[in-house]
């Protein structure tokens, strides 16, 4: 397995005079669960659909496993789950599993086989008369029948109730746990996120906020809560300020000040912590004496 999952570098797409992605620059290492998370009209379907060749960059450039996107190329190791989960409605169970046989190279129908059993999904049923929570674990059978590498999924929940979620959730972290693969999925929920991914990119605006592994992200990041105007005391940046009488917020990226000081300092949750990246303009580096 290459040691980079997937490499961009100046990355960008204009659908006509609008920029869906711009600047994008970002490196994955393999292995990772990725999650990517922003608003709508983010750049998220726009950056997935360029990792899986079925949009071409405006500029810039896109590597996956080591091999720049293309047909032919690195596609036939990586699987894609849309929102719609990819599925022919009218075709039974058993003809999916024909069609990606035929359709790759690399298929394991044994894999497909013995999830759709452990779920008691019987080959015979129409696609679209399951559950909308079957119909993902379907396509979720069919993607990893194709031994992907890298497997992306398009916001895989949005259309299931919170069973059906919680179900393709763990579905997914089983196979995580025994799959030596990189997932990549984008959701609008971080906290969905945070029990399964390790690494998170957030876009806005189409350009890229942060791609860093969330253990990293957890420790440089703290909440500083204390007098207003009182001197900092950390190196690095105040990400997000928030002022509330006489008292004073901050999210900093940093060592924490020493014990002692006059804040009280608290550990972020991840969701707070993209929060307050979405609506923070560009952090600033600490200068100044006081808050
Ligand atoms: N085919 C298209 N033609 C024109 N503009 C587009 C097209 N596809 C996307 N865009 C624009 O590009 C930007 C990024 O869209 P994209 O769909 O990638 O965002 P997203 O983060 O996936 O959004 P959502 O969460 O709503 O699915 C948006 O401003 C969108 O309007």
């Amino acid at each position: 397995m290459t040691e980079t999952a997937m490499t961009a570098t100046g990355l960008g797409k204009r659908y006509g005079r609008k920029w869906g992605l711009r600047n994008c620059s970002l490196q994955v290492p393999a292995g990772r669960v990725v999650g990517l998370v922003g608003p709508n009209g983010a750049g998220k379907s726009t950056l997935l659909n360029l990792m899986v060749g079925l949009l071409a960059p405006t500029e810039g450039e896109l590597t996956l496993l080591g091999e720049r996107v293309g047909p032919g190329t690195v596609l036939d190791r990586v699987a894609y789950l849309d929102q719609e989960h990819s599925l022919y409605r009218n075709f039974k169970v058993r003809e999916m599993l024909k069609a990606g046989r035929m359709l790759n190279k690399r298929w394991d129908e044994q894999i497909a086989l013995d999830r759709l059993a452990e779920l008691n999904i019987p080959l015979e049923s129409r696609i679209g008369g399951l559950s909308g929570g079957q119909r993902a674990q379907v396509a979720l059978a069919v993607a990893l029948a194709k031994k992907p590498e890298l497997l992306i999924l398009d916001e895989p929940v949005a259309s299931l109730d919170p069973l059906a979620r919680r179900e393709l959730m763990s579905v997914l972290m089983e196979t995580k746990a025994d799959w030596d693969c990189t997932v990549v999925l984008s959701s609008h929920v971080v906290s969905e996120l945070e029990r399964l991914c390790d690494h998170l990119i957030v876009l806005d605006h189409g350009q890229v906020k942060l791609s860093e592994d969330i253990d990293d992200l957890l420790e440089q990041h703290h909440v500083l809560i204390g007098p207003k105007g009182a001197a900092v005391g950390v190196t690095g940046e105040i990400v997000h300020r928030e002022e509330r009488e006489d008292r004073v917020s901050l999210l900093v990226r940093g060592n924490p000040p020493a014990a002692g000081s006059s804040w009280d300092v608290q550990r972020v949750d991840l969701e707070t912590l993209v929060m307050h990246y979405l609506t923070a303009s560009a952090p600033q580096r600490i200068r100044e004496a006081a808050a």
